[in-house]
Parts: C-alpha cells; sequence; structure tokens
C-alpha cells in the first residue's frame, strides 16, 4: 500500500480513515500532487517580482474571458440559493451542534482560519460532520448541559485548508500530503452521498487562492473526484474567497474556470489585507496604520468589495460579504457597541449589493439576518441587481497610500498581544479565540504578525513620538509574555514561550515568512511518531 497513518489513533478516527478513503486520497495526491507543488512556485516567484517593485494588474492573457458578455457560471444548488447569514466555525462537537442550530442559513465548516491543524481536530472534524449528517451528534457536556440538533439545520459548506499547508498525518509513498486534499477528500468521500439523500450537495469554500490557475486546479480536483465517485458533473459546489490581492486581479477568471461548481465569490477581508502586506510591505506607499484602523470603508478595501459584487453579479453567482471581527460580549454596554458596528457592517454589504454575509458567533445571527432582510425582504437573493456602476481601475486596488489613520503605542502593543496570544491558542489546539471582543483567527493573527514586521522594516514613527525599534518591540514582547505566563506551570508555560518565539522569528526577519502557520505546524503541530501503520 502506499499510504501510511502517521497520526495516532483515537476512538472511532477508522470510520474516517476507511481504507476506500485513503485509496481515493492517493488517487488526488497522484494525479495533483505534483500541480499543486507547481503553482506554490509560482506564488513564490510572483512574491520574488513584487520585491523588485512590479505590481499587479489585470492579466492580457485573459482579457476575452472579462469581455465575454455571455458566459454564466451554474445557478445556485440546492440549499444555497439564500445565504443571507453564514456563520463561520471550527468542527468541533459543539460548535457543529451550535452552529447547525443557529438560525444561519449557511455553516461554514471551517479546517482553515478558525482550526488549528491538530491531527485530532483534523480527523475528529471529518467525524463530526458525518455523525451530523447523519443526526448522531447529540451529546451532554460535562456539566450535564444537553446539545442537540433542531428540526432546521444550516447548510453545511466545508473550508478545507488552503494549498499552501501539508497534512503529516497521513503519508504517502513516504511524504506529507496536501492538507487541502485531504480535507476535501475525507469529507467528499464520506459525506456527499449523506448530502445528497438530504437534498443538498457537497460544497465547499475555498481559502487563500491566488490566482484562477489555482481556481483550475481545484476545478479539475472536482472534476476527477466526480468521475471517481460517480457523482454527476457539476454535483459539487464552491464558493472561492477573495483575500488575496493577487486573486483581486482575477476574479473574472476564478469564476470562469470553476463556473460549472462555482457557488459565488467571499470577500475575505482578514487574509486580503494580510496578503497586501506580504506582498508589498517592504514599499514605503503601504505601509498601513493600526490594524483597527483598516476598516471596509478606507478606499483600497471599498474598491475590493465594490469590484467583487459587481463580477459576480454580472456572472449570476453570490457575492458573499466578509466577517466584522466584534463578538457579543456579556457586558451589556460593550455588547451594545458591538452590535452597532456588526450591524453597520452588514447594512453596508446589504446595501453593496452583497447576497449575506458572515457572522463569527450565534448571537450575531438576527443582526446579520435583519439587515439582509431589509433589503431583500422575500427575494432569496439580489443577483439581478447589477453593478454597471462600478468602475474600479488596479490603481483603485493598490490605493494603501489613501488609507487614513496613525501607527499608535497602543495599535504596536495590541498586535503583539493578540499575535502571541492567538498563536500560544493555536499551539494548544484551539484555532479561533476571543480577545478584548473581538475574534481573532489566524487571518487576523497574521495581519498582527506582519504589521510588527511591516513596522520594524520601515522604522515607521509613532503617533505621539518615537518610532518603531527592535528594542522596542523586544521589550512590549517580553511584557506580555510576562503577563501571559503568570500562573502558568509546565507545559503551559512553555506553550506560551513557543509562541513568542515565533512572533520573534516571524517579525525580525529580513524577509517576512509567507505564513506562520507552515514553519510553526511542522514544527510543533504534525504528529511526530509513527503510529499503527494501516494499509
Ligand atoms: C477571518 C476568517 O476567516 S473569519 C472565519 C473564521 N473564524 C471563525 O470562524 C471564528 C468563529 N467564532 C468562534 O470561534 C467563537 O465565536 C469565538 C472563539 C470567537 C468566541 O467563542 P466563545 O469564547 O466560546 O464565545 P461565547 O462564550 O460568547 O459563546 C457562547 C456560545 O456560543 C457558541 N459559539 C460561539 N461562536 C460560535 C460559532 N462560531 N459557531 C458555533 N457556536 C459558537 C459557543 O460555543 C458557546 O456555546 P455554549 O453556550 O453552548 O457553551
Ligand atoms: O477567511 C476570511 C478572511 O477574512 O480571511
Ligand atoms: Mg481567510
Amino acid at each position: 500500500m502506499r499510504y501510511e497513518i502517521i497520526g495516532p489513533p483515537a476512538d472511532r478516527f477508522e470510520e474516517v480513515l476507511t481504507a476506500e478513503a485513503l485509496e481515493f486520497l492517493v488517487a488526488l495526491d497522484s494525479e495533483f500532487a505534483a500541480r499543486r507543488v507547481a503553482l506554490l512556485d509560482t506564488r513564490r516567484a510572483r512574491r520574488d517580482r513584487y520585491s523588485t517593485g512590479q505590481l499587479p494588474d489585470f492579466l492580457p492573457e485573459t482579457a476575452a474571458i472579462r469581455a465575454d458578455p455571455t458566459w454564466r457560471v451554474a445557478p445556485p444548488a440546492p440549499g444555497l440559493v439564500d445565504r443571507r447569514v453564514e456563520i463561520t466555525g471550527p468542527t468541533d462537537r459543539k460548535m457543529t451542534v451550535n452552529a447547525l442550530n443557529s438560525g444561519a442559513k449557511v455553516w461554514l465548516a471551517d479546517f482553515e482560519d478558525a482550526t488549528a491543524p491538530t491531527w485530532h481536530n483534523v480527523v475528529s472534524g471529518q467525524l463530526n460532520l458525518i455523525d451530523a449528517l447523519d443526526r448522531r451528534i447529540d451529546f451532554t457536556d460535562p456539566r450535564g448541559r444537553r446539545y442537540a440538533l433542531g428540526a432546521e439545520l444550516a447548510t453545511i459548506v466545508v473550508r478545507p485548508r488552503g494549498w499552501h499547508l501539508v497534512e503529516k498525518g497521513i503519508a504517502i509513498d513516504g511524504r506529507p500530503v496536501s492538507a487541502s486534499l485531504v480535507d476535501f477528500g475525507l469529507y467528499l468521500f464520506h459525506c456527499a452521498r449523506r448530502q445528497l439523500d438530504l437534498g443538498a450537495g457537497p460544497y465547499f469554500y475555498l481559502p487563500k487562492l491566488e490566482g484562477h490557475r489555482e481556481a483550475r486546479l481545484w476545478n479539475d480536483v472536482f472534476v476527477f473526484a466526480q468521475r471517481y465517485l460517480g457523482l454527476p458533473q457539476g454535483t459539487i459546489r464552491a464558493t472561492t474567497l477573495i483575500e488575496t490581492i493577487t486573486a483581486a486581479f482575477e476574479m473574472e477568471e476564478i469564476l470562469y474556470e470553476l463556473r460549472e461548481h462555482s457557488a459565488g465569490l467571499n470577500a475575505g477581508r482578514w487574509d486580503y489585507i494580510f496578503s497586501m502586506i506580504k506582498n508589498f510591505g517592504q514599499w514605503p506607499d503601504f505601509v498601513l496604520p493600526d490594524r483597527s484602523e483598516v476598516t471596509m470603508t478606507v478606499p483600497f478595501m471599498r474598491a475590493y468589495t465594490e469590484l467583487l459584487v459587481a463580477t459576480c453579479h454580472r456572472r449570476g453567482a453570490h457575492a458573499i460579504g466578509g466577517m466584522a471581527a466584534v463578538i457579543p460580549s456579556r457586558d451589556p454596554e460593550v455588547n451594545e457597541v458591538a452590535l452597532g458596528k456588526v450591524r453597520a457592517d452588514k447594512r453596508r454589504e446589504a446595501g453593496d449589493g452583497f447576497d449575506g454575509s458572515w457572522v463569527a458567533h450565534p448571537g450575531l445571527v438576527d443582526t446579520c439576518r435583519e439587515e439582509f432582510d431589509a433589503v431583500l425582504g422575500e427575494r432569496p437573493n439580489q443577483l439581478d441587481r447589477l453593478r454597471d456602476d462600478v468602475d474600479v481601475a488596479a490603481a483603485d486596488l493598490l490605493a494603501v497610500d489613501k488609507t487614513p489613520g496613525q501607527v499608535t503605542a497602543a495599535g504596536l502593543r495590541s498586535n503583539i498581544a493578540v499575535a502571541l496570544r492567538y498563536i500560544d491558542a493555536w499551539l494548544g489546539g484551539v484555532g479561533a479565540v476571543a480577545l478584548w471582543n473581538l475574534m481573532e483567527d489566524a487571518a487576523t493573527a497574521e495581519i498582527a504578525r506582519c504589521q510588527v514586521w511591516q513596522w520594524l522594516q520601515h522604522g515607521t514613527p509613532l503617533a505621539g513620538g518615537g518610532c518603531v525599534t527592535e528594542e522596542l518591540v523586544r521589550s512590549i514582547l517580553a511584557e506580555e509574555l510576562t503577563a501571559l505566563v503568570a500562573g502558568r506551570v509546565g507545559d503551559d508555560r512553555d506553550r506560551a514561550w513557543r509562541a513568542a518565539r515565533i512572533v520573534e522569528d516571524t517579525a525580525f526577519g529580513e524577509r517576512l515568512p509567507a505564513f506562520f502557520t507552515t514553519a510553526a505546524y511542522a514544527r510543533h503541530l504534525a504528529p511526530a511518531e509513527r503510529a499503527v501503520p494501516a494499509g
């Protein structure tokens, strides 16, 4: 056999890691592993070009696709017609039940930004999805609280990990496997028919794509997988996140590549900001102010979302809004402010023509629904609202220098504290956390650690005096680490130290690491020991 299970066994994991499912992963790997590696090389080469001053533009070689007014994506699939509220979150057992019961139309079951990809999270997440579809997920927690699926459930849309990540819990021919193919393959293998029997289908969100060739790879994966599993072509549907600056220049082409499988585009705002810093962070014109100042109404973010809605609706595709990171609070005053911010965000999106949007927490479902109800009324979406008024040029997408705001000492400290605390949680197997009333996940933490790097590179002046220096960052990091480890012992204490080391490694280097998660996964999360060989 060509595969081996490296990750440790646990209760019922064999129900996910069946010989047939693993053979399917081997088939996907044989067909697509080399193309994935080549596309990752292309990403690196492109970033190198940007480091010499080149800027992206709309592609001349695909002008004909953009100019052709005739093509459309497939009509919306069952369960994906009305997407006015989508809740996102990790796939642990409790969150699965809570998300499905939340009243949202869609649940984005997340193996990406909201999940720390421990072997346990990866496999048990798949098991929870199977159990949810079989209605076998009800349980009572240790406090005696009962969790049970209700009558009306959200449509499940799974977000596999991005192309940059590998899964080391399974080896094929002695190599780690693409994490995207593992998450996609296991879910499709086990749940496609279960979903079809329930009147929905196997639906996906595709994260962190950097261009249409990566969308073509996904489309080819879908065609191959449908053939392998005997599913009618077009059964799979995928919403692509536009969350990199390079993908923003290829929205139309991405829809075109996936057109028989496309369920639209989503404005993944947090990774988008991260991508902007990652690609152009060394240039003075691209220095961003405090993270809290980079709102959806600053010119470069506005240009991107306007273009996204216009592109989608021209092609009959859903445009889905992004995540307002504020979450509900038990403090009534703080809560009121938080709900007000989410309401304003969803109101703007609905008014701009989005067909629905994301929330991070069940307590935000009603707010989002009310704002979309106000615009959609009885209509399931507003695909008919063409945004022919939108005129976005390459320069608008890159107009980072028009972002108002300052870099402050508080913003610097906040970035260091968030990066440290998030990475600490991630190393502990938790991929989304609430910090200071904000949802923090891999994407928001990437911004935090990249801004520290960016400001250090530029010796950025701080409002009120001084500037960002290595000495200052080290001293804030030391203070934040002291606060984090207070009262901790043993492994918990070590984990905080490891998190601080990752923050240092990613902040002080001359070149910004493309993702903190890749090296941190290999060093800290990946299963190290060989467990029971299988197959
Ligand atoms: C940039 C992007 O990619 S955004 C998408 C990726 N990020 C995410 O999906 C983050 C999703 N959100 C979350 O993970 C959580 O809301 C957090 C971690 C931010 C906060 O969670 P908590 O600290 O548990 O919040 P809180 O205590 O208010 O939760 C109250 C209840 O709501 C549940 N809950 C909170 N958020 C969610 C969610 N997204 N899905 C399902 N249930 C949820 C909690 O499990 C808890 O349930 P319980 O009452 O049965 O114990
Ligand atoms: O995945 C969403 C984002 O904002 O990043
Ligand atoms: Mg993202």
